[in-house]
């Protein structure tokens, strides 16, 4: 058994969200429709999803978020697409497998992110979910959409996944190296972006049933943590500003992106940028460790947005922190991620 498998190829799939493959409106609507159809996403019965989706959601917002989309697009397509490609470079170059890269909407997908490696002779793949936290919307639904392709397409191809990494301290160190390095000389604070959930999503995926989204997400240990997104987001947190010998006062922590009418975790942060300048925060870094890869969230809704929110309130310096994109430190967490998952393949 163990020959057998230290004999089999192995591979890398790096798994991020998706992009509209263009920023055309029928693109963009195209790309909503599989991504807010995603029962982990919108998580109602799929006659109200339904409703809600393709009724209501799509017939107004595709021209709107295509907009959006056009002013981050670059010549070589959307940021987030381009930026994971980037990663998968220079990843590729430091190991001995072969390394692809699959979105879990739109193209290239999972399906065929897992077909380049399986034409390349690989029966045993790391799968890599790009969410440092984890979520019902975005690791939960990476491993589900993984486990019915390879079931469905694959079945002699073996999977073994990475779990979230927002409490390994190689992440942390260069996470807290990364910010220190892009952060301005002067900030009366620095905010950590995370995008949102609904409440909701934390309550159904937590199997203890003992997160009531207070103070139990920042104690150190509650049965629910290992589930808790909100939690998960805190100790991120928590962990960078020691690093970086940041006082707690100096720290604001919001939630980005809500969508729709359910109540999403708190505080929101488009709410923040108008409401901190008249509590004299007038020149505020802002960070958003939730996404490894700049996409349309960071660079349109915080650096574009949110600044105009921001200074419209009377802040004065709005900073943005880039993610960890392509830096070198970060591929070379990513590295020691995968390696040690491939390695664990040898111990089967
Ligand atoms: C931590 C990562 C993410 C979580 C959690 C998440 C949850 C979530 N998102 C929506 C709705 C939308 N998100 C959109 C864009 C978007 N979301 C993430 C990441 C997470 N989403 C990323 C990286 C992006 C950018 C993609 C890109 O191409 O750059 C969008 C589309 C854009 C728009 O129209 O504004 C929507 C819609 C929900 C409902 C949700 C949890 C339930
Ligand atoms: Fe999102
Ligand atoms: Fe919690």
């Amino acid at each position: 058994m163990e020959k057998e498998s230290s004999n089999s190829k192995k591979g890398i799939l790096l798994v991020n969200l998706g992009s509209p493959k263009s920023t055309d409106v029928k693109d963009v609507k195209e790309y909503l429709d599989e991504f807010l159809m995603d029962e982990r996403v919108i998580d109602y019965r799929w006659i109200f999803r339904a409703l809600l989706v393709q009724g209501i959601i799509l017939k107004t917002r595709p021209p709107k978020s295509a907009e959006a989309y056009k002013t981050v697009w670059t010549d070589e397509g959307s940021p987030l697409i381009v930026i994971t490609e980037k990663i998968r470079k220079k990843l590729q170059k430091l190991v001995d497998v072969p390394v692809e890269i699959g979105m879990r909407y739109a193209e290239p997908s999972i399906e065929t992110g897992i077909r380049s490696l399986v034409e390349k002779g690989v029966s045993e793949i790391v799968l890599f979910p790009l969410y440092p936290q984890y979520a019902m919307s975005t690791t939960e639904t990476v491993i589900e959409k993984a486990e019915e392709v390879r079931k469905q397409k694959f079945p002699g191809v073996k999977i073994n996944y990475i779990q979230p990494f927002y409490n390994r301290e190689i992440y942390i160190d260069c996470l807290a190296e990364s910010i220190r390095e892009k952060l301005p000389e002067n900030f009366d604070a620095l905010q950590f972006s995370y995008h949102g959930v609904p409440e909701r999503h934390i309550f159904k995926t937590d199997p203890t049933k003992t997160c009531n989204l207070n103070d139990c997400c920042s104690r150190e240990s509650n049965p629910s943590h290992q589930f808790c997104y909100r939690h998960q987001c805190f100790k991120t947190t928590e962990t960078v500003i020691e690093k970086l010998n940041l006082p707690k006062e100096k720290v604001i922590v919001s939630f980005q992106s809500r969508l729709g009418k359910d109540k999403w975790i708190e505080p929101y942060t488009d709410e923040t940028f108008e409401t901190i300048p008249k509590k004299g925060i007038k020149n505020l870094a802002v960070v958003c460790p939730a996404f490894v890869s700049d996409c349309l969230e960071t660079l349109e809704e915080i650096s574009v947005e949110g600044k105009h929110q921001f200074t419209e309130a009377g802040g004065e310096n709005f900073h943005y922190i880039p993610c960890l994109n392509d830096e070198d430190r970060w591929i070379e967490v990513v590295k020691t991620l995968c390696e040690e998952k491939l390695n664990e393949f040898y111990l089967v």
